[in-house]
Formats: C-alpha cells, structure tokens, sequence
C-alpha cells in the first residue's frame, strides 16, 4: 500500500474515541460495518466457499467477528464460531444471539483438527492488545494453535498477539489481512497475500 497512514495504538484508539464522542457513531453501526468489510474480504480471497472458523477475542475485535460470522452465513459460507469469553455487555450479548439465529455453532474451545476448514478468520485482538510475551489463557494456547497451523488465516486489524506497532517475528503469518479504518503500524511487517482495507469513514 503507498500513500496510506499507519496508525499507532494511541492514534487508533483515539480516533476510535472521537468516532463515538464527536461523529456520534454508535458502536453498532461501526462494528457492523466493520464485520461486513471482513466478510467481503474474505469472500474475495476465499471464492470457492466451505467451512470457515471465525475465533472471536474479549473485546470489540470479537464482536467483529461475531458480524463477520452472521455475514459469512448469507454468503453460502458454513461459519462456526470459537468465542472463549462472552462479555455481558452490550451488543456482545445481542450480536451472540443474532448469529446462533443464523444457525452459526458456537463452542468455547478450537476444535481439534483445523485441517477441514477453508480458513480461519482471526478475530482474537485488535488494536487493544498489549503484551506479545504475556497472553493470558485461554487466548495463549489458541494463539500457539494459530501459529502452528498450516490452514490460512484471515486476521481483523492486527495479527492476534502480535504487538499493535511493532508486530511479531514469531507470532501468526496470516494469510489476509484486513486493516479497519486505517492500517495500524504492524501492518507493515505483513507479509501475506493480501492486504485489504475495511469500514472505511473517510473519503480515498
Ligand atoms: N474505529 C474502528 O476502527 C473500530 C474498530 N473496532 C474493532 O475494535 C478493535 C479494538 O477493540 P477493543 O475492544 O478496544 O480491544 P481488542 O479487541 O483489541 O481487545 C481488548 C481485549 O483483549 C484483552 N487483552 C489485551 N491484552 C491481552 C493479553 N496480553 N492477554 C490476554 N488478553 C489481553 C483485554 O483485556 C480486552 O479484553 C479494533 O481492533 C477493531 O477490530 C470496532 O469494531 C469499532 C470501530
Ligand atoms: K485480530
């Protein structure tokens, strides 16, 4: 990508501030465009469809994955969700229910064997995320599992586990990268085979 803006993580979580504070976006309207953003970027790296496990974090990069899921499932894809921590706070809650009504299965554990599935969106941590040597369980083991995996894989906004400016040499190597908004610094230690830009709010 040339001519873009990599964001650090306080940059990213301001804008994300202002977003809410001053445009007045609610955290609906942005993770639903957000979620679509992925799962269209998924349907074009991955057109010949199947089986896609989306593994959803704590925080608001799980609920993109949760819209990614619902999405995916209109797309003719066949979801299953892996959400380890459900936060009882809205729209967690709301997004959950929505996409088990879709009929996505949802488990607080990776299946055993990955080898069935097309890819795995990552959608563990975002912009958020601290500490590349000290990830907390259950995400630690789901991570080593990512990293040791041969399916490809999809990450939301940053590589899960990988520090959000400087990334990390031994962490996942997806496949896809989607970049919400603006691409974060890590963005540029990617070095998969596309690097897509999503819920875009500003004019190109
Ligand atoms: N404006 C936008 O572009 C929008 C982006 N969205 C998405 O939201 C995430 C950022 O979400 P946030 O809730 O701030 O945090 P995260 O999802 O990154 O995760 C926080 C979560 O993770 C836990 N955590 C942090 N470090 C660790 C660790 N070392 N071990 C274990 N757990 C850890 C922390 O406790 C929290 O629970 C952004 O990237 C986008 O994907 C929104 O959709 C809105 C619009
Ligand atoms: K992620």
């Amino acid at each position: 990508m040339s001519n873009v803006t990599y964001l650090g993580q306080e940059q990213a979580q301001n804008i994300d501030i202002e977003l809410f504070d001053e445009y007045k976006f609610s955290i609906d309207q942005l993770m639903e465009l957000a979620g679509l953003a992925v799962a269209k970027a998924v349907e074009k790296s991955y057109p010949d469809r199947g089986e896609v496990l989306i593994v959803c974090g704590p925080g608001n990069n799980g609920g993109d994955g949760l819209v990614a899921a619902r999405h995916l499932a209109l797309f003719n894809y066949k979801p299953t969700v892996v959400y380890p921590k459900q936060p009882n706070k809205h729209p967690f809650p709301s997004l959950l229910h929505q996409v088990k009504a879709m009929g996505v299965s949802v488990s607080p554990s990776l299946p055993s064997d990955l080898s069935t599935y097309t890819c795995i969106v990552d959608a563990v941590f975002g912009f958020s995320f601290r500490g590349a040597n000290n990830i907390r369980a259950p995400f630690d083991t789901i991570i080593t599992a990512l990293v040791n995996t041969t399916v490809p894989i999809a990450s939301v906004d940053v590589p899960s586990g990988w520090e959000v400016e400087e990334g990390s040499p031994n962490g996942i190597q997806p496949d896809v990268l989607i970049s919400l908004t603006a691409p974060k610094l890590c963005a540029k230690q990617f070095r998969g085979r596309h690097h897509w830009l999503g819920g875009r709010l500003h004019r190109s």
